[in-house]
């Protein structure tokens, strides 16, 4: 294990936040929060508050906070690369696990800190390399992620019979490992898929999303900030969403990090979920070649969009199950479209169907949410500076997701959060009960 300045700085804020956290329950823990209804028992618990998360928390109206900070605010606030205006994730990551505002000195440490840690071990190509090269992005990104596990250093420490209040430790190590090898093994996925296997060396002088960016083949000091920025805003989004859930549950049962995480990339393959990144881009190209090509006018656009919920599909990149506004991440990423490309053809039908669909979903009476969420645009930004092939958006979000899911993970167990397990019911039961 490496010992790092950076853990012992994470060690000193476990007893006391503990403390607080026990000292809260024991005098308020009878406190009611709230009661819920048959219905939305059977709508996928919306609305109900059943998780702590401490890392962020999601504003229907004003979206994503982490750590209390706003995407504008981390955006004036993080450390940013020298003559950069991104936030660099390095830093997101520190304000997540620490609860506090990162230097540019602790934000170098942590790109340091991951660069040690960065070394995949060669049988996690191999995996990869025995899947055919067909295989979706995120099936290959789900097995090299299983194929690291064989370092979990958390496996280790249970079987030698580590004590429960020690377990965030080994956590803690396989989390910045997790995290520091992620992009090598999504570019890797990348370039084997992609670009004949013809692989890139990474280059620990160059921060971790320009790091990420070279191996993946865009040396472009523009595309360097889209990738802090990507890697930023898609980090974390409080914990019921699919993937952060699925990586708290599957955590809670002392499964390692790596198998939790691969659990969560599992659900943020979901088309309704994190694959909607590469869904969108695939309905506007289908769209496009129905309509001839050129920029669709709004008319066509909105039959398009009529068209699509007659066929009884959604609409990719639109609605949410918490957010009652437009996206804060969407309009971070329209802010660097119209600063970068303002006139791309491809920004500019995103803009359209923008100003087109939130009436017709309204429309149906039925959509909770018409407005445009982070995936509606994160493919226009990728396709502009060439990363085309819209299969591997998703793994690129979940390189950005364990940043915030790690951070949580790392606390899950330094609180020593118990085995999640809420209870289920049948309808014929609860008929019994209420249907009277
Ligand atoms: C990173 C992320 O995960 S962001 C979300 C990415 N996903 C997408 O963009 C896919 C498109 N959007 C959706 O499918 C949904 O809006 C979700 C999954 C995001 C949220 O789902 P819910 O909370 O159930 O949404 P909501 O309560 O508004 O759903 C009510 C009805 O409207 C429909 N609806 C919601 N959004 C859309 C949409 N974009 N297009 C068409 N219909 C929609 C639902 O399918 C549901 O229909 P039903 O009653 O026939 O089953
Ligand atoms: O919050 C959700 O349910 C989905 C989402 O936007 C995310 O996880 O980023």
């Amino acid at each position: 294990m490496i010992t790092d300045k950076l853990k012992e700085h994470f060690r000193s804020k476990i007893e006391p936040y503990n403390k607080k956290v026990k000292d809260f329950v024991a005098q308020y823990g009878d406190q009611k929060m709230g009661e819920y209804t048959i219905a939305q028992v059977y709508q996928g618990m919306r609305g109900i508050t059943g998780l702590i998360y401490e890392t962020s928390k999601l504003d229907p109206e004003e979206g994503i906070r982490f750590r209390g900070y706003s995407i504008p605010e981390i955006q004036e606030k993080l450390p940013k690369y020298p003559g950069g205006k991104q936030p660099l994730p390095e830093g997101l990551f520190y304000l997540l696990l620490m609860d506090e505002l990162p230097d540019d000195d602790a934000v170098r440490r942590m790109s340091n800190n991951w660069v040690r840690r960065a070394q995949v071990p060669p049988h996690v190509f191999k995996v990869i390399d025995s899947l055919p090269q067909h295989a979706h992005p995120m099936t290959q990104f789900i097995a090299g992620i299983t194929a690291l596990r064989t370092e979990s250093e958390f496996q280790k420490a249970y079987r030698q019979g580590i004590s429960k209040k020690d377990y965030w430790d080994p956590v803690y190590e396989d989390a910045m490992n997790l995290i520091a090898r992620l992009p090598r093994v999504a570019a890797y996925i990348y370039r084997r898929t992609y670009r004949n296997g013809d692989h890139i060396e990474p280059d620990p002088r160059l921060d971790y999303s320009a790091n990420f960016a070279h191996m993946l083949g865009f040396d472009n000091p523009e595309f360097y900030e889209l990738m802090r920025l990507y890697l930023t805003i898609h980090a974390d989004h409080e914990g019921g969403n699919v993937s952060a859930h699925a990586i708290r549950l599957v955590g809670s049962a002392l499964s390692d990090p790596y198998l939790a995480f691969a659990a969560g990339m599992a659900g943020l393959a979901g088309p309704l979920h994190g694959l909607a990144n590469q869904e969108v881009i695939r309905w506007v190209l289908d769209m496009k070649k129905e309509l001839g090509g050129g920029l669709p006018s709004k008319e066509e656009i909105a039959e398009y969009v009529k068209k699509t919920l007659t066929e009884g599909k959604v609409v990719p990149g639109f609605g949410h199950a918490v957010l009652r506004k437009t996206d804060p991440r969407y309009m971070a990423q329209r802010e660097f479209a119209l600063e970068h490309m303002p006139h791309d053809p491809m920004f500019l039908l995103i803009s359209r169907i923008y100003e087109v669909v939130p009436e017709i979903l309204e429309a149906t009476g039925k959509v909770k949410n018409p407005w445009p969420n982070v995936d509606a645009h994160s493919g226009q930004l990728l396709m502009y500076y060439g990363l085309v092939e819209y299969d591997f958006y998703t793994v690129l979000f979940g390189v950005s997701r364990a940043l915030g899911t790690m951070a949580s993970l790392i606390w899950d167990r330094a609180l020593g959060f118990p085995i999640e397990r809420p209870g289920s019911t049948t309808t014929d039961i609860l008929m019994q009960k209420y249907a009277k």
